[in-house]
């Protein structure tokens, strides 16, 4: 990929990337020109470069030891941030971790890692691009299965391989637009130049535009949203516990116990699905009730599904939005005979809950990227993506009658938007926004 222009920071940087608290291993890592002088003030004379070794950690400025444990000597340029680096490897105890990065911090020319920072350094090394940097992002946020293998492979560069491909051809189309220009003395060439582009750009554009209209790779970073609504005493809170098989909601004879939103987030197969718990629908009897039912239908509004569940004893008509896709459920079957509703359900005896939540598993898998395809994951892919089908629709629909050189330049945009995605083009405008998501340390 070409070198992005921001400026490589000449500061050594050090932070803890283990997870913090206590652990059986803390991990430190240093980055930066003066990752080995400052391994060697710590652990005395260098280890062989990427071999473990077993030092005592000292306070440079005392020389009073504060642990033992694994020193690794990372010579830059092949490392993860493509400049010197270096790990220590301590016994993960809260004063050690401590002492061990206050000594590091002790050292001239070292400070502490922002958010994202060994990363950042590893794009603008060139190490990786934008759209791998987000999805190493997703894979340290990934809690299922399929966002694991979303993650990994857009990490890996499959977005990446597929986003410039597209630009690749964008660019050559534009080079035979551009060979019009050159030509335009000879129109033989230039129309027959121009005719070719128009095939290529034509089913670029569906390809794009097809995959700019699959929500599913978005839609599996969040989740499948599927709110419960009913009346009051439907059994919704007993439902939701039910399914997260934990106490989440309170449950209680009373209608009208839930009035806040409670969400649960459950792994379906390997499928993320949100869970969403609401205050039952009726006339409220005070001011805090009535703020629930008015938040019970924004969930409605903004789930994937709507489980409408009622009670066998007494059916009800879903009060949804006219949108919303709903799933009548029939609950407490363990009290009358219901064989003829398609879901149903006893929330208290666990009968019918598998069917259940195997269908809500289906649905998942149809709205969410299950199949691990390198589809957009973010709106930031998609805002680069539209943007590019726009510039290359101005041209399609002006193709005959407008000059090469227009022509060019609203292919130039096109290819430019593509860039974004990876950080070719535009990377000083989101650079910030997206490492300050990931934690110190990584
Ligand atoms: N027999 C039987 N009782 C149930 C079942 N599910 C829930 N209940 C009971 O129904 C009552 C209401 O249950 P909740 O889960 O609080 O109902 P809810 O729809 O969340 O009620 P609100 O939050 O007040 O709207 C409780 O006494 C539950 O024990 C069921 O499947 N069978
Ligand atoms: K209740
Ligand atoms: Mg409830």
């Amino acid at each position: 990929m070409t070198q992005p222009s921001a400026p490589i920071s000449r500061d050594t940087i050090v932070a803890l990337s283990s997870a913090p608290g206590r652990a059986a291993v803390a991990v430190i890592r240093l980055s930066g020109p003066e990752a080995g002088t400052s391994l060697a003030a710590l652990c005395g004379p260098l280890p062989e470069p990427r071999r473990v070794s077993l030092r005592t950690i000292r306070d440079p400025r005392t020389s009073e030891p504060i642990d033992r444990g694994f020193a690794l000597w990372l010579p830059g340029p092949n490392t993860q941030t493509g400049e010197n680096a270096a790990e220590m490897h301590l016994h993960g105890g809260r004063a050690v971790i401590a002492a061990a990065l206050d000594a590091a911090l002790s050292i001239a020319g070292v400070r502490m890692a922002e958010p994202g920072e060994f990363t950042r350094r590893a794009f603008l090394a060139g190490k990786l691009d934008l759209a791998e940097a987000e999805g190493l992002a997703d894979l340290l946020e990934a809690e299922t299965e399929a966002q694991r293998r979303q993650a990994l492979a857009q990490s890996s560069g499959a977005l990446s391989v597929r986003i410039n491909g597209w630009r690749d051809r964008v660019v050559e189309v534009m080079a035979l637009v551009e060979a019009g220009i050159d030509f335009s003395d000879e129109s033989d060439v230039t129309d027959a130049a121009r005719a070719q582009a128009y095939d290529v750009l034509t089913p670029l554009r569906e390809e794009i535009a097809v995959a700019l209209a699959d929500t599913r790779g978005e839609r599996l970073r969040e989740g499948f949203r599927v709110a419960i609504l009913g009346r009051p005493n439907a059994g919704k809170s007993s439902l939701l516990n039910a399914l997260a098989r934990r106490e989440a909601a309170i449950v209680a004879a009373e209608p009208g116990t839930t009035r806040d939103v409670i969400e649960v987030q459950m792994d379906l197969g390997g499928l993320p699905v949100v869970l969403v718990d609401t205050a039952g629908l009726r006339e409220a009897r005070d001011a805090a009730e009535m703020e629930g039912v008015r938040r019970a239908g924004e969930q409605a509004k903004a789930a994937d599904l709507v489980i409408w569940l009622e009670d066998v004893a007494g059916r009800t008509e879903p009060e949804v939005p006219p949108e919303a896709r709903v799933w009548r459920v029939v609950n407490k079957i363990d009290t009358a005979p219901a064989a003829e509703f398609a879901h149903r359900i006893s929330a208290r005896t666990g009968e019918g809950l598998d069917r259940l939540a195997a269908a809500l598993g289906a649905a998942a898998a149809d709205a969410l990227n299950s199949g691990g395809s390198a589809g957009v994951t973010r709106a930031r892919h998609r805002d680069a993506l539209a943007a590019a089908v726009a510039s290359i629709d101005t041209a399609l629909d002006a193709w005959t009658d407008t000059p090469d050189e227009i022509l060019a330049e609203l292919l130039r945009r096109a290819a430019d938007e593509l860039g974004r995605v990876t950080g070719r083009v535009g990377v000083e405008e989101v650079l910030g926004r997206i490492f300050s998501t990931f934690c110190i340390g990584k």
